[in-house]
């Protein structure tokens, strides 16, 4: 094995460039190991469908190992089962001397460099964003990045450190995803087709890198690649096929072995002879090939997805990994070094589209807007038929009339026939009747209610007739009667209108008001109601993007834990939802004068509260669904429901039986 290069003292940006870069102070230490990935009698399923089966690979420490197969054989399952963002079915798989995700393993971590298949690119960053992103979570200083920075700019031919990735060319995204996997030089380089999409110039200048960088005998490279001559370079190759390695050793071997000139002749003849062997083999004759040097053990149904069983089902062949609770726990721990990078990411992200985020800071101001403005207020120019018998000038019909309420109701007076006429066909909302004697009636019920014969009563009552099919409309016409009913009694008998109240008293009220309208009673709900929905909203969807895009795998392996991802966007989003909740309060209480009787620093706690309930509803929603039309149908699925039984809009205890 090669050992690392005599040192005759370079300077300190030479030894950033190349990769001495000062040691993690959190990092614990590593013992040096033989092998840089280990994956013994390893399975992987997506369900029913056998990705990897008993795969046995060596990538030894200190060379390149190309992994060529066709596609969809299982290159990047495998790779991504390395990285630890794929947790086996079973087998064994040690990367760097440990399981990946061992407590206090940097593997996923500052050890080990990614490049997923997918770019897993900020499309918002700029190429020094994305950079210095990944250095903060690496734990490299600003210098040290920087230095990084212009090596790989200049190494990696990429346009201007100042350019955003959504400007740059395909090839050129994929040049700063490769750049972000070398920046902290990692003593394991996972590179899952990195030369995809790159000039041939580029390509071999990217080989003779990592030839470069595996003499130093300290970095270990697995690539895979579609190129398979260009795999030549590498120490090693696995031929993988279906999910299985077919041969595993230097090129020049593998061509010698199979007398072929090229690695493509050489992979093509295994392939050849593999279906050969296939085709000759029976069902279960060939379940006992693959597993030929397995025992019956090891072939068991994969129903536990554990790391822990080893080849031959015997657990105590395997090294014994111990790590002591300071370990353990510092593992477990959110790191701020991580949150903050994460919140940073945000905030650029934020300030990189001002459009979106003046939307999210606008929304909710529009919603509760347009809800004061038309929910709640009094119907106006609502339409009623009056047909009023009485002739009399100084009848008690038209004063009675007087008192209704003109900017709400338009007396539209009507015949009888006219008027029922007009109902039916939709033109009124209402009639209002008073027969001929109404005056003379009311007069007599008013002074001597204890005789007044069911002629008089009846007589001596305005009859009104409402279109229900409108409930709001119908029930303020009525409570618009009653106004102007009550108003007239006390025009006509001031100090004696007691004589004609009803035996009830309504008292003023302990909470609210008399006139408390409907907009008062439903702010509060929907206060809380849009405060959930756009938190719900933003954080399904964000974890759905990121995860689809490869970023959550991304950030996963350079050391981000599930807790910390988490932990970030709770505060990064209480950020923005405090700003909605401060400009919703600003226009619920001082433009539309809603009033608040409690103390309003429990109102925002309160609401507070209730965008962190959406943050962690958004959670549960993108941790369960994958795409996100689903997601955003989830979101909008739970929105109807929650409202109606939340009380918000008519009151819970009317749904006694949910
Ligand atoms: N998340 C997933 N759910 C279900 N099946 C999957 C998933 N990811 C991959 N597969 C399936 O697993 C098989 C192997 O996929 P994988 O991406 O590992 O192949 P690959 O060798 O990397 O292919 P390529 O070279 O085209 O990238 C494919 O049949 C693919 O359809």
């Amino acid at each position: 094995m090669a050992g690392p290069p005599p040192h005759s003292g370079p300077t300190e940006m030479e030894d950033l460039n190349q990769g001495n870069l000062r040691e993690d102070p959190e990092a614990p230490a590593v013992p040096p190991v033989t092998m840089a990935i280990s994956c013994r009698d390893v399975c992987r399923s997506y369900g029913k469908l056998k990705v990897i089966s008993n795969l046995d690979l060596t990538v030894p420490h200190g060379q390149i190992y190309g992994l060529l197969g066709p596609s969809g054989c299982g290159k990047t399952t495998l790779l991504k089962c390395m990285v630890g963002t794929l947790k086996i079915s079973r087998g064994h798989i040690s990367v760097l001397g440990k399981p990946p995700s061992f407590p206090g393993h940097e593997v996923p971590g500052r050890m080990v460099g990614y490049m997923p298949q997918d770019l897993a690119l900020y499309n918002e960053f700029t190429i020094s964003d994305t950079l210095t992103f990944f250095g903060h979570i690496h734990g490299l200083t600003s210098k040290e990045t920087q230095a990084r920075m212009d090596f790989l700019v200049d190494f990696l031919d990429l346009p201007q450190k100042c350019s955003l990735v959504r400007n740059l060319s395909g090839g050129q995204r994929r040049r700063v995803s490769l750049g972000a996997a070398l920046l902290q030089n990692p003593q394991l380089l996972i590179l899952d087709e990195p030369t995809v999409g790159v000039d041939p110039v580029l390509r071999a200048k990217i080989w003779q890198h990592l030839v470069e960088i595996v003499k130093t005998g300290k970095v270990s490279v697995i690539v895979t690649t579609h190129y398979i001559e260009e795999a030549r370079q590498a120490n090693v190759v696995g031929l993988m096929r279906n999910g299985h390695l077919l041969a595993e050793g230097p090129p020049e071997d593998l061509m010698k072995q199979h007398n072929a000139s090229t690695l493509e002749h050489a992979f093509l003849q295994l392939c050849q002879t593999s279906d050969l062997m296939d085709s000759k083999q029976s069902p279960s004759q060939q379940a006992g090939l693959l597993g030929s040097s397995q025992s019956l053990e090891s072939r068991r149904e994969e129903s536990q997805p554990i790391l822990s069983l080893g080849p031959a089902g015997s657990p105590e062949d395997l090294p014994q990994y111990t790590a002591d609770w300071k370990v353990r726990a510092r593992h477990v721990l959110p790191k701020w070094r991580n949150i903050s990078a994460l919140i940073m990411k945000t905030l650029i992200r934020m300030k990189r589209m001002p459009g979106s985020l003046c939307f999210q800071f606008l929304l909710p101001v529009i919603q509760i807007s347009l809800m004061c403005l038309c929910v709640g207020g009094d119907p106006k120019g609502i339409q009623v038929a009056v047909v009023n018998n009485e002739t009399s000038s100084s009848a008690y019909s038209k004063s009675l009339l007087a008192f209704l309420d003109n900017s709400s109701i338009e007396q539209v007076p009507r015949s009888h026939a006219d008027a029922f006429t007009g109902i039916y066909n939709g033109d009124y909302w209402g009639v209002i009747g008073f027969g001929e004697n109404f005056t003379s009636y009311l007069t007599k019920r008013m002074l001597n209610p204890q005789v007044s014969s069911k002629e008089v009563v009846d007589g001596g009552s305005v009859h009104v007739w409402l279109d229900l099919t409108n409930q709001q409309i119908a029930l303020m016409l009525q409570a618009k009667v009653h106004q102007a009913f009550q108003a007239f009694v006390n025009n006509k008998l001031g100090s004696m209108a007691y004589l004609v109240a009803l035996p009830i008293k309504i008292e003023e009220p302990i909470y609210g008001h008399m006139n408390t309208d409907f907009t008062t009673f439903i702010t509060p709900g929907a206060v809380l109601s849009i405060t959930f929905y756009l938190a719900v909203g933003l954080t399904a969807l964000s974890f759905v993007l990121e995860r689809k895009e490869g970023l959550l795998d991304r950030c996963w392996v350079a050391g981000v834990s599930s807790l910390e991802t988490m932990l970030a966007h709770l505060l990064s989003q209480l950020f923005v939802i405090s700003v909605q909740i401060l400009l919703m309060l600003l226009f619920v209480l001082l433009v539309f004068k809603i009033p608040n009787e409690g103390s309003l620093v429990l109102v925002v706690a309160l609401i507070i509260l209730q965008g962190v309930t959406g943050i962690a509803f958004g959670l549960v929603i993108s941790a369960a669904i994958d795409d996100e039309q689903s997601a955003n149908q989830a979101a909008l699925g739970v929105f109807y429901p929650n409202l109606v039984i939340s009380g918000v809009i008519w009151p819970e205890v009317c749904g006694g039986f949910l």
